[in-house]
């Protein structure tokens, strides 16, 4: 990590548009693009490829230190996942990987293990970061912190929709649940929970479009 290296982190719940709008903000300014909520997810499917239960933390945390993950830019401009030389993009993005990654990412040895990773990806010319605790506990001093929200029930609907381009199976009823746990587990555990930093910037996105937030997070940039 540079100490002058610009650092733009987004934290937000999940739906919120934090993916989307790190990676146009990020190829907008030319920077590096940190998906931390990535990390989560493959150490959770490599547990489970491993058959590692998920309430052995000792277990869950050599998974962390040892599983190779590495990111590639696909040519219709998809980041791909690559987990231990397996492409998992597919079902890194499914819920049971999400809900498997908010179970792992309450175990505070799981979250160390993956620290340094995450500031490694601090390389010039810039950085956005996009998670739950980029801009509380990953990156504090990061030159700008935005938050992002929306209601849940919109959140809800931009995955049914996401998912079903993807020809994923999924009803509206489901993901409106699994979206209220996972923000119940994420915000009330009890290291690096979901929270804005204290310095970030909030945006709540319903009822935007994606553009509209681009332009925000961009304007804030530039300022
Ligand atoms: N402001 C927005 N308005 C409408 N849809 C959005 C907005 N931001 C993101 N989306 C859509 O919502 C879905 C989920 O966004 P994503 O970036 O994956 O959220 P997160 O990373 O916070 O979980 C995507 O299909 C995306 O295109
Ligand atoms: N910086 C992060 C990123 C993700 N996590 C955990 C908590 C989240 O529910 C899961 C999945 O995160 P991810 O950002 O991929 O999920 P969403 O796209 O927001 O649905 O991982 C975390 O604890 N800290």
């Amino acid at each position: 990590m540079t100490a002058s290296t610009p650092i733009l982190t987004i934290d937000g719940p999940s739906g919120s548009g934090k993916g989307t709008i790190s990676r146009l903000v990020a190829q907008q300014l030319g920077w590096h693009y940190l998906d931390s909520g990535a990390l989560y997810r493959a150490v959770g499917v490599a547990a489970g490829w491993a058959d590692i239960d998920l309430a052995d933390p000792a277990a869950l945390v050599r998974c962390a230190f040892d599983t190779n993950i590495r990111f590639r830019d696909a040519a219709d401009g998809e980041l791909r996942v690559i987990v231990n030389d397996v492409d998992a993009t597919d079902e890194l993005r499914t819920e049971t990987a999400g809900a498997a990654a908010s179970a792992i990412a309450a175990i505070p040895e799981v979250r160390a293990a993956l620290k340094d990773r995450q500031r490694h990806f601090c390389e010039p010319p810039g950085l956005v970061a996009d998670g739950r605790d980029m801009g509380t506990v990953i990156f504090p001093g990061a030159d700008w912190k935005v938050f992002l929200t929306a209601s849940a029930e919109e959140r809800a609907e931009r995955r049914y929709k996401q998912l079903n381009s993807k020809g994923v199976s999924v009803t509206l009823a489901g993901l409106l649940r699994e979206i209220l746990a996972r923000d119940a587990r994420d915000a009330q555990r009890a290291v690096a929970p979901l929270r804005p930093a204290d310095d970030a910037v909030r945006i709540d996105t319903t009822g935007l479009g994606i553009e509209d937030v681009v332009k925000q997070v961009l304007a804030l940039v530039k300022r």
